[in-house]
């Protein structure tokens, strides 16, 4: 057993690990970056990317079908080749993975060790059978996999999560999909739009990451005209037959009992840190309910159990907090300058939260969750909202993308926006103006003082904000539509 002394430690070499490597590597020549998967990260090989490539050929197809009402007519039938669909899903994909192991193999080796860690002393991990790692500073870099009820192992090897779909060869005739959260929306959609027959099936009203029940509500309404979403089924059973899958469920709209087989069962029930597979126990640290280290979010230093600043920092979706791809890489940044200039921590800069959705029509979010500003301003009846359709609005009724639903939040009083729910158009990019103003601390009216150019999307952001700027009281509230603006804004 080889025994190493290092400054830094860090387990898993995801986009939250590379950060921190390079962070902490800016203060000191002795960190060391521990991977026990494949290189590449998550979010290269079996996340971000492949999934919005598979979503990228979707949206190819669905607009091939959908051509007439501009009065184009593309002669025959629209034909998906699942094989060259998943083979380009794979082609890129690596090219992605490929990107991110060159970067890996320009870090030393001797600063790179491959195993999986577990902590035997506050002070040590051990790497496999083969090396213990004595560090002054841990990283716990370590992401998160895939969860789902044991209900779902009847399917056997027909049982897959969105660790193995990008390896299909081709597209499968049938899925079920348990989750309508982020991944089940966006998967569970691209293949019924590549021809794949496919029921989404969630439990207790969930619909992505929306809250607020007006855009929720609106959003299941658009998305079940042309899917079967059931956001609260009742599944009284999954089997296996043969080569698939039986689900008995009670339909959405019906009533009736159907037992339906799918070629596979795509369990996208949500994500679980992998801090359950490093001993904490012999870590000392402060755990949650959830067994997930406490850490302060500014400095993302973890606490020893009697609640004292701990050498022990975390980042990525190993914390939960927002497992999302920039977010790994901020807390990543954060937690390896900090690793690396310890004992003296600095607070890092966290951005506007900001989480979107890939999903026809896209969904959005902005600021804390609604939930979290009702807590917040709704008792005091501080929270105002405004509100736009975008069934109206002139430039996504020229695109015919005229579906959709944007709430928007403010203080009452300061007039400071708060935060927005998107489902509808461009909503990424609406996303991004709004986090932006939410981080420069912008009110409404400041807001409403930018330049929107006609006839753009933008527009209809615009009549949201004046919506949003009457329930403020500090501006005229919208009687008619905005006679200057241009026709649909
Ligand atoms: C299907 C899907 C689509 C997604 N799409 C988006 C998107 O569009 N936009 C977005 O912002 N986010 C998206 N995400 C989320 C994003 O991919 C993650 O938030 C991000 O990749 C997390 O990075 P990480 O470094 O925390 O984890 P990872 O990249 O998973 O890195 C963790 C590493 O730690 C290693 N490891 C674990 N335990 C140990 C151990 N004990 N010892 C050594 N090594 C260990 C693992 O092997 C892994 O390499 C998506 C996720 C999925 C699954
Ligand atoms: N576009 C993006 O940014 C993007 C894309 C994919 C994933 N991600 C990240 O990955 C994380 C994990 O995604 P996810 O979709 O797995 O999790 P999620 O938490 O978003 O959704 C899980 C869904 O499964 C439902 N569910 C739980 N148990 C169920 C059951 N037994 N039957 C049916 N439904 C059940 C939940 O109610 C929820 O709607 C996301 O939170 C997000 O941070 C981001």
């Amino acid at each position: 057993m080889e025994t190493r002394h290092v400054d830094v430690a860090i387990i898993g070499a995801g986009s939250a690990g590379l950060g921190a490597y390079r962070a902490a590597r800016a203060h000191t020549d002795s960190v060391l970056l521990i991977e026990g998967g494949p290189y590449g990260t998550t979010c290269a090989r079996v996340g971000c990317m492949p999934s919005k490539l598979l979503i990228a050929a979707a949206e190819a197809a669905h607009q091939a079908r959908h051509t007439a009402p501009f009065g184009i007519n593309v002669t025959g039938e629209v034909q998906v080749d699942g094989r060259a669909v998943m083979d380009r899903v794979r082609r890129e994909r690596d090219r992605f993975v490929g990107l991110v192991i060159e970067s890996i193999d320009g870090i030393p080796d001797t600063d790179r060790l491959r195993g999986h860690a577990r902590f035997v002393a506050p002070d040590t991990l051990q790497v496999d059978d083969h090396t213990r790692v004595i560090a002054r500073r841990v990283i716990i870099a370590s992401g998160s996999r895939p969860k789902y009820p044991g209900l779902f192992e009847a399917a056997g090897d027909r049982l897959v999560t969105s660790d193995d779909l990008f390896e299909w060869e081709t597209l499968p005739e049938s899925v079920a999909v348990f989750g309508p959260g982020v991944i089940g929306l966006e998967l569970g959609q691209a293949l019924h739009r590549l021809g794949v027959r496919m029921r989404l099936f969630g439990v207790g009203g969930a619909l992505g990451p929306l809250q607020d029940a007006a855009v929720r509500d609106y959003a299941e309404r658009t998305l079940n005209e042309s899917l079967y979403v059931d956001t609260d089924a009742t599944v009284e059973g999954v089997d296996r037959d043969g080569d698939q899958v039986v689900v008995t469920f009670i339909e959405r709209n019906t009533g009736q009992r159907l037992i339906e087989r799918f070629d596979y069962l795509l369990a996208a029930t949500g994500r679980r840190p992998n801090t359950d597979r490093l001993a904490l126990e012999h870590a000392g640290l402060l755990l949650d309910s959830r067994g997930i280290p406490r850490f302060n979010r500014y400095t993302m230093q973890c606490r020893i159990s009697d609640g004292e600043p701990a050498p022990v920092f975390i980042a990525g979706d190993a914390d939960q907090e927002l497992p999302l791809l920039h977010e790994a890489s901020d807390e990543g940044r954060i937690a390896g300058d900090n690793a690396g200039r310890f004992p003296e921590v600095r607070v890092g800069h966290r951005r506007a939260p900001l989480s979107i959705v890939f999903s026809d029509p896209q969904m959005a979010t902005v600021g804390p969750s609604y939930a979290e500003l009702e807590t917040r301003h709704g008792g005091c009846d501080c929270l105002a909202t405004g509100e736009v359709s975008f069934e109206n609005q002139g430039r996504s009724r020229v695109m015919r993308a005229n579906r959709g639903l944007m709430r928007l939040y403010a203080e009452h009083g300061s007039g400071l926006f708060l935060g927005a729910e998107i489902f509808g158009p461009r909503a990424e990019h609406l996303a991004h103006l709004l986090a932006w103003s939410l981080q420069q601390r912008l009110t409404v009216s400041q807001m409403l003082d930018m330049p929107f150019y006609h006839p753009v999307v933008e527009e209809g952001l615009r009549t949201g904000l004046r919506n949003l700027n009457a329930d403020l009281q500090l501006g005229p509230a919208i009687l008619e539509h905005c006679m200057e603006c241009g026709p649909g804004d």
